[in-house]
C-alpha cells in the first residue's frame, strides 16, 4: 500500500480483470461494435464546455468503459485529484504542490497551498490575480505604444527568450490565436541555444523598439541565459548605450528574484510566479506575457476562463461523463492491453501547428517514468510517445502507416465547426473541404475497406491484399465550435487532466522531471573539453573519439 492507500497497479484486481476482459474481446472490429450497437455513435460521446468528444471508435464496451472507471477509483484518482485541488504537496519528490489550477481560478476564490508545516496554508488566489493585473497593465501599455525603450521610441517589436515550458506554452498559444493578435506588433520567440535561432529572430529589428522577454522559471537555464546574454548585447550595442538602457528593453518572468537582479533586469520589471506552477503547466501564470502583449488582457482573461471551465467539469462531472478522465483512461487501456506504443495527436487546424509539440512536453516529460511513486519499477507501459502535425499534411506523408501499417496508433483528430473568424470568404469556403477530411479519416481507419468491398470495385486479385484496409485503428474525435481563446483554454485543460489521470493511474509522479538534469549536467562538463581541449576526467571511448573529430574538423588540433 502506498501513501493513496492502494497497492501496485499490476496487482490490483481491476488491472488483473481488464487483462481477463481483453482476453474476451480478442480480435473484436470496431464494425462488430458498430453493428451491435445502431446508437453507438451518438451514445459515446461527452460534452464539455464547447468541445464535443466522440469516443465511438474507441476498442471498448460498456464493459471496458465500467472496468477502467472502476480501476480509476481503486487507484485513488479523485483522491489525487482533490488533492493536487486543495493545494497539498502531490510533486513527492521535489516536496511542491500542483497549483496551476489556481492560476486560472476566479478573484475570489480561495485556495491555499500547503506550507508543509502542518499549519493551514496561505490562500495563493490575491497574488495570482496581483500579478494578471501588472501584467495586464504592462501588456496594455506596450499594445498602446505607451511603453518607451531607451531612446523614447515605443516598443513594436517582443522577443520571447525561454526554452521548455517557458516557450513552448506562449509560441503554440501566440500561433492558435493569431486571428486575435495586434498584427503590428511582431512576437517572436527564440529558444534555441544555436545562435542560429536569435540570428534569424533579431533580422529586421530596431534594437530602439525592441523588447526582450526573458522567460525562465528557475533563471539558471544555460540555453536562456546565454540567449538573453547576447541579446542584451545586441541592444547595447545597437544602442550605442550602457547599462543603465536594459531596464526599458528586458523583462523577465520568473520565481527567482535574485537571478533576475544578478542578470541586471530591475526586479520592477519582474513578473512573478511561484515553485507549484510546473514549467509544462505555466503558460497561463506570467509565462504567458508575451502571449497577453500579442492578445491583449481580455482575450488572455477569455483563455484562463476556457481553462477554468474544464478544471470545474474535470471536478464535479460525474466519472462516465468526464472527459479528461475518459481520455485518459483510453491511453492506459491502449498502453496497458494492446501495447499501444504512441499517441498521435492530429488537429485540423493551421493555427494549432504548435499544438502536438506543446503536447510532447506536457505528456512526455509528466509521464515519461519508470518508478512508481515508491522508487520502484513499473511493470506497465507509462506515458507514450505523443507525436503528430496539422491534417491534412499529415495525410500525405504518414497517415499510410496508420492505415495499413502494423502498429496501433490510437489518435486524437481535433476540428472545429467553423474556420477562424477574419478568414477572407473564399478562403473560410475551404473549411468544408478540411473538415471533410478529418470525418473521412476517422470513418476510415475505424472501418476500413475489406476484400469484399476491393473486389467488388473489379480489382485484379494480386492487388487486392495491397488496397485492403483492415480498419479498426482507434480515433477520438474533438470537435468544437471555433478556435477562440477560451476553446483553446479548453483544450490545454483537457490534455492537462489527461496527463494527471494517467499519471495518478500509473502511481508516478507526473510533476517531476529529473530524466533531463543528466544530459544538462555532461554538457557543462564537454564544454571545456569542445573549446579549451580540456581533459574530461572519465570520458567513454565514443564521447572521446567525437571530440577529438570535433576539434579537428574546427581546426583546433
Ligand atoms: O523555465 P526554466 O526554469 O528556464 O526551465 C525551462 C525548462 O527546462 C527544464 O530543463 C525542464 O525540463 C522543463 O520542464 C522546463 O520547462
Amino acid at each position: 500500500m502506498n501513501a493513496e492507500g492502494r497497492g501496485r497497479l499490476d496487482r490490483m484486481p481491476q488491472w488483473q480483470a481488464l487483462a481477463r476482459h481483453r482476453e474476451e474481446l480478442g480480435e473484436v472490429h470496431l464494425r462488430e461494435l458498430f453493428a451491435a450497437d445502431p446508437r453507438r455513435g451518438e451514445r459515446y460521446g461527452v460534452r464539455v464546455g464547447d468541445l464535443y468528444l466522440d469516443y465511438s471508435r474507441n476498442l471498448v464496451t460498456d464493459e471496458t468503459l465500467r472496468l477502467l472507471r472502476e480501476l480509476a477509483e481503486a487507484a485513488g484518482v479523485a483522491r489525487l485529484r482533490e488533492a493536487m485541488f486543495r493545494g497539498e504537496r502531490i510533486n513527492t519528490t521535489e516536496d511542491r504542490a500542483v497549483l496551476h489550477t489556481a492560476l486560472r481560478a476566479p478573484r475570489d476564490a480561495v485556495v491555499e497551498v500547503d506550507a508543509g508545516d502542518g499549519e493551514g496554508g496561505e490562500n495563493v488566489v490575491p497574488a495570482v490575480h496581483a500579478v494578471l493585473d501588472r501584467m495586464s497593465a504592462f501588456a496594455e501599455a506596450v499594445r498602446a505604444g505607451k511603453w518607451a525603450g531607451h531612446t523614447g521610441l515605443p516598443i513594436r517589436s517582443v522577443v520571447n527568450i525561454g526554452i521548455g515550458g517557458s516557450d513552448l506554452g506562449p509560441a503554440m498559444a501566440y500561433e492558435a490565436l493569431r486571428a486575435y493578435t495586434d498584427r503590428e506588433l511582431d512576437v517572436r520567440f527564440v529558444s534555441n541555444v544555436d545562435g542560429a535561432d536569435l540570428h534569424e529572430a533579431l533580422q529586421g529589428l530596431d534594437p530602439a523598439r525592441t523588447l526582450f522577454v526573458v522567460a525562465s522559471k528557475t533563471f539558471t537555464t544555460i540555453e536562456t541565459i546565454t540567449n538573453a546574454t547576447s541579446a542584451r548585447d545586441w541592444l547595447l550595442a545597437g544602442l550605442g548605450a550602457g547599462r543603465e538602457a536594459v531596464a526599458k528593453h528586458f523583462v523577465a518572468l520568473s520565481t527567482n528574484a535574485e537571478a533576475v537582479a544578478e542578470f541586471g533586469i530591475d526586479t520592477t520589471n519582474m513578473f512573478e510566479f511561484w515553485d507549484w506552477v510546473g514549467g509544462r503547466y505555466s503558460y497561463d501564470s506570467a509565462i504567458g506575457l508575451s502571449l497577453m502583449i500579442a492578445i491583449g488582457p481580455d482575450r488572455f482573461r477569455e483563455m484562463l476562463d476556457g481553462f477554468r471551465t474544464v478544471d470545474e467539469h474535470f471536478r464535479t462531472a460525474p466519472p462516465e461523463e468526464n472527459a479528461p478522465l475518459l481520455l485518459g483512461l483510453l491511453g492506459v487501456w491502449y498502453g496497458g492491453f494492446f501495447g499501444a506504443q504512441s499517441h498521435a495527436v492530429l488537429p485540423y487546424s493551421h493555427y494549432l501547428s504548435k499544438f502536438t509539440a506543446y503536447l510532447q512536453q506536457l505528456d512526455m516529460e509528466s509521464n515519461g517514468k519508470s518508478v512508481d511513486r515508491q522508487g520502484e519499477p513499473v511493470s506497465w507501459q507509462t506515458g507514450p510517445v505523443v507525436w503528430g502535425t496539422p491534417g491534412t499534411n499529415g495525410q500525405h506523408a504518414y497517415f499510410q502507416l496508420l492505415h495499413q501499417g502494423t502498429r496501433l496508433i490510437p489518435a486524437d483528430l481535433i476540428g472545429f465547426a467553423r474556420p477562424v473568424a477574419g478568414l477572407e470568404p473564399a478562403l473560410a469556403a475551404q473549411h468544408d473541404l478540411l473538415m471533410a477530411n478529418l470525418f473521412a479519416q476517422g470513418q476510415a481507419l475505424a472501418f476500413g475497406k475489406t476484400e469484399e468491398e476491393v473486389r467488388a470495385e473489379g480489382v485484379a486479385e494480386e492487388q487486392v491484399p495491397h488496397r485492403t484496409f483492415r480498419g479498426n485503428r482507434p480515433t477520438t474525435t474533438i470537435l468544437a465550435s471555433e478556435l477562440t481563446p477560451s476553446v483553446l483554454g479548453q483544450l490545454v485543460a483537457l490534455y492537462e487532466h489527461k496527463v494527471f489521470v494517467q499519471g495518478a493511474v500509473w502511481d508516478i509522479d507526473s510533476f517531476d522531471q529529473w530524466g533531463v538534469e543528466l544530459g544538462k549536467v555532461l554538457a557543462k562538463r564537454i564544454e571545456p573539453a569542445l573549446t579549451e581541449g580540456a581533459e574530461v576526467e572519465g570520458l567513454d571511448t565514443s564521447t572521446a573519439a567525437l571530440v577529438a573529430r570535433y576539434r579537428s574538423l574546427r581546426g583546433r588540433d
